[in-house]
């Protein structure tokens, strides 16, 4: 299982974040990676774990003011990127530019989901791997491995039915290694998850429950 903490723009310190999953993650063996805001991608990669941006933009170089920038985010030490997000909702093409971008600069790509029938579309575009993330759930305190375990399956049934080389990662609520391992025994191959260690007063320890049952 890959377990991939996006930070938000929660108020937590990232490089706590970083230099405690890098180490969960030597320990453990289990892939770790951390998507910290923008502006602290390159102080994230410097300590060596995983780092993901939260987004990039479809457009390359040239006069595109404001725009996140997929060669940039690869310069900063990003291998990968968030696309789409329930909080951060892109247009279909959009979402589809932005996984182009992203392949130019080289980067991982997981396209957020809400849905089943989205995770398909979402896996049309030829993406990495599709996260489904039920936004009902998003922040809350129950998985939605225990709380909906059918959008998991169908998401997985879904995106197999587009293109059997997508991952299926899911997120919202997950917060312990139980929810980690029922989402697993759904066909889920990674997790996305936030608040569970971005929010919690020990993201160690957070961290290491999450890897426990792996
Ligand atoms: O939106 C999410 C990750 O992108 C899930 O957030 P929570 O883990 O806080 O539910």
């Amino acid at each position: 299982m890959f377990i991939l903490v996006n930070l938000k723009a929660y108020p937590c310190d990232p490089i706590e974040v970083a230099e405690a999953a890098r180490e969960v993650s030597e320990d453990s063996g289990v892939r770790i990676a951390v998507s910290p805001q923008a502006a602290d991608i390159s102080r994230v990669a410097d300590t060596g774990v995983e780092t993901w941006a939260q987004h990039v933009d479809p457009n390359g170089y040239g006069s595109h003011t404001g725009s996140t920038l997929a060669e940039a985010v690869a310069e900063a030490g990003a291998v990968g990127t968030l696309i789409n997000h329930s909080e951060n909702r892109l247009k279909l093409a959009d979402i589809d530019g932005s996984v182009r971008a992203a392949e130019r600069a080289g980067l991982e790509t997981c396209v957020c989901a809400n849905n089943p029938a989205q995770t398909g579309a979402a896996a049309a575009l030829g993406p990495d791997s599709v996260a489904v993330e039920p936004p009902e759930l998003i922040g809350g305190d129950v998985s939605v491995s225990t709380a909906d375990p059918d959008i998991v399956s169908d998401a997985v049934s879904a995106a197999a039915a587009v293109d059997e080389d997508v991952d299926v990662y899911c997120g919202a609520g997950v917060s312990t290694g139980d929810d980690v391992v029922a989402a697993g025994d759904l066909g889920a191959t990674g997790i996305l998850l936030a608040s569970g260690v971005a929010k919690a007063d020990d993201p160690r320890a957070a961290l290491e429950d999450l890897v426990s049952g792996l």
